[in-house]
């Protein structure tokens, strides 16, 4: 690698600050010290080992996403490529894991700076992700899209999520109803190599398809073709996405908690996890990162909140993760992250450099109440009020910490993204838990098999008409 490249990466690197996690700043009644980090150390160097030992196989598989993939990448490239060159509309059909990603990166990368992209790569087809089966936000779609200038990728590690088989069996039937023998070129599957229905279907029907890798789970698939291809299409430069994932991955192999910034964050939740700290607020100041929080919902929930057996009893882990937007909830949730419960961790996405700017004129010079304001630019005041607020729930000895894209392009979101992930899987090692399953959501899918007379699942219809799930008088 070039020597400028190198330089600039490391212009380019997330920074993760800690400060108001630590005594020194939030006191010593909610704040952390060195020691209280040190103290973990034998538990540290145990997860690290497992994490290095699984990286790469098992459930840690996506781990080496960044770096494993190129024949992959080729082949996404080049179909988006020949996407981009006829569909007016490309539209995702997935849910959870299979589209909280794509929605991420394409809010984070294109809504914002579509007119810097060059012009070989403006354009391209209109972007949907339908990750709800709400009969009129589906009819409201296909009032908008021409179903045979539409590519749809359906996306299910499983192949067998109702609501994505649902919305897949009628697009299905829309395409072959309007464009006939030939609507196998408007669909491409992503799915798991062996296993599920979706990828029987593909191989019959002869879709294009993409694979998941068996050890990648939905929520850690953003970095396989589950988000790749997507990100190709919207004309997002995957290869940089991948560098700063692997770029972030080589900083998080670290043993040392100090120099590991996935680890810290993750070191320093534990610890808070420990005091009660039962809720984790992801706040970013920049509307491009929106849509970071609800994947980071999913990541952080379906990962980490699990019940376990300690030697006979129940221990119920996790973090009920809150999404918030800077500044917008500041006049919405920060009255509460100041003076509500000491229940809180906000993590802080901030941006060093917004692509754009926006100078606030010299006008109504006579109000001294608003008349400060003009001269700034709206990236000055923006940061001026995150600064301010996580002022504010430092002086009122709220836990928060802050991460800073230095600006956001591909190579930083990927880096976020392995941060993150990187991130859950430690604290899933530190709380001795399956960061990987998600056991919790089985009961309501079957109860939904049951209620829809899904062949195999007459016991449970018949525990469900006799135990019944509500009761008249208490409902008004
Ligand atoms: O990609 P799939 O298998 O359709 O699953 C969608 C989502 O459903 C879940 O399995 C939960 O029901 C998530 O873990 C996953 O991201």
């Amino acid at each position: 690698m070039r020597y400028e490249q190198l330089q600039w990466q490391e212009q380019m690197k997330i920074q993760v600050d800690f400060n108001h996690m630590m005594t020194e700043f939030i006191g010593e009644e909610e704040g952390f010290t060195r020691e209280h980090i040190e103290a973990l150390a034998g538990k540290i160097k145990d997860s690290h080992q497992r994490m290095l030992k699984k990286s790469g196989s098992g459930w840690l598989e996506w781990r080496k996403l960044p770096m494993n993939q190129e024949e992959v990448v080729t082949k996404i490239v080049r179909t988006a490529e020949e996407i981009r060159s006829r569909a007016e509309a490309f539209v995702v059909l997935g849910i959870g894991g299979s589209a909280l990603g794509p929605l991420a990166v394409q809010t984070a990368l294109n809504h914002l700076h579509y007119n810097e992209l060059p012009t070989e790569r403006r354009g391209g087809p209109r972007f949907y992700v339908l990750d709800n089966v709400d009969p009129e936000r589906v009819a409201a779609l296909f009032d908008i899209i021409d179903p045979a200038k539409t590519i749809f990728n359906v996306i299910s590690k499983s192949g067998s999520t109702s609501e994505t088989m649902a919305q897949f069996m009628i697009v299905f039937n829309l395409l072959r109803e309007k464009i006939g023998s030939d609507y196998a070129k408007n669909i491409i599957a992503t799915t798991d190599a062996e296993k599920g229905n979706l990828v029987k279907m593909a191989r019959e029907e002869g879709y294009t398809t993409f694979t998941i890798p068996a050890g990648v789970g939905g929520r850690f698939s953003e970095l396989s073709p589950v988000g790749l291809l997507p990100a190709a299409v919207c004309g997002i430069d995957i290869r940089e996405l991948l560098a700063g994932a692997a770029y972030m991955d080589k900083l998080c192999q670290q043993e040392d908690v100090f120099r590991n910034p996935a680890y810290m964050l993750g070191v320093l939740q534990y610890l808070a996890m420990r005091r009660g700290k039962n809720i984790s607020v992801m706040m970013p100041y920049t509307d491009a990162l929106k849509y970071f929080a609800d994947w980071y919902a999913q990541l952080w929930a379906e990962s980490l909140g699990k019940r376990t057996d300690n030697n006979g009893e129940d221990v119920f882990a996790g973090q009920t993760p809150v999404k918030a937007l800077g500044t917008t909830d500041q006049h919405s949730q920060v009255q509460l992250y100041v003076e509500g419960p000491f229940d809180k961790v906000v993590t802080f996405l901030g941006v060093g450099c917004y692509r754009q700017e926006v100078t606030i004129p010299k006008v109504f010079e006579d109000l001294a109440g608003i008349a400060f304001l003009g001269g700034h630019t709206l990236g000055q005041l923006i940061k001026a009020e995150q600064l301010a607020t996580e002022y504010a729930l430092m002086k009122a000895q709220r836990l928060n910490f802050t991460v800073t894209l230095p600006e956001i392009n591909a190579f930083t979101v990927g880096q976020l993204i392995q941060l993150l992930e990187i991130q859950t899987a430690f604290v899933g090692e530190l709380l001795d838990i399956n960061a990987f399953d998600q056991p919790g959501v089985e009961e309501g899918k079957n109860a939904t098999y049951a209620l829809l007379g899904r062949p195999g699942y007459e016991s449970k219809k018949q525990e469900l008409e006799t135990r019944p799930l509500k009761k008249s008088e208490y409902i008004l």
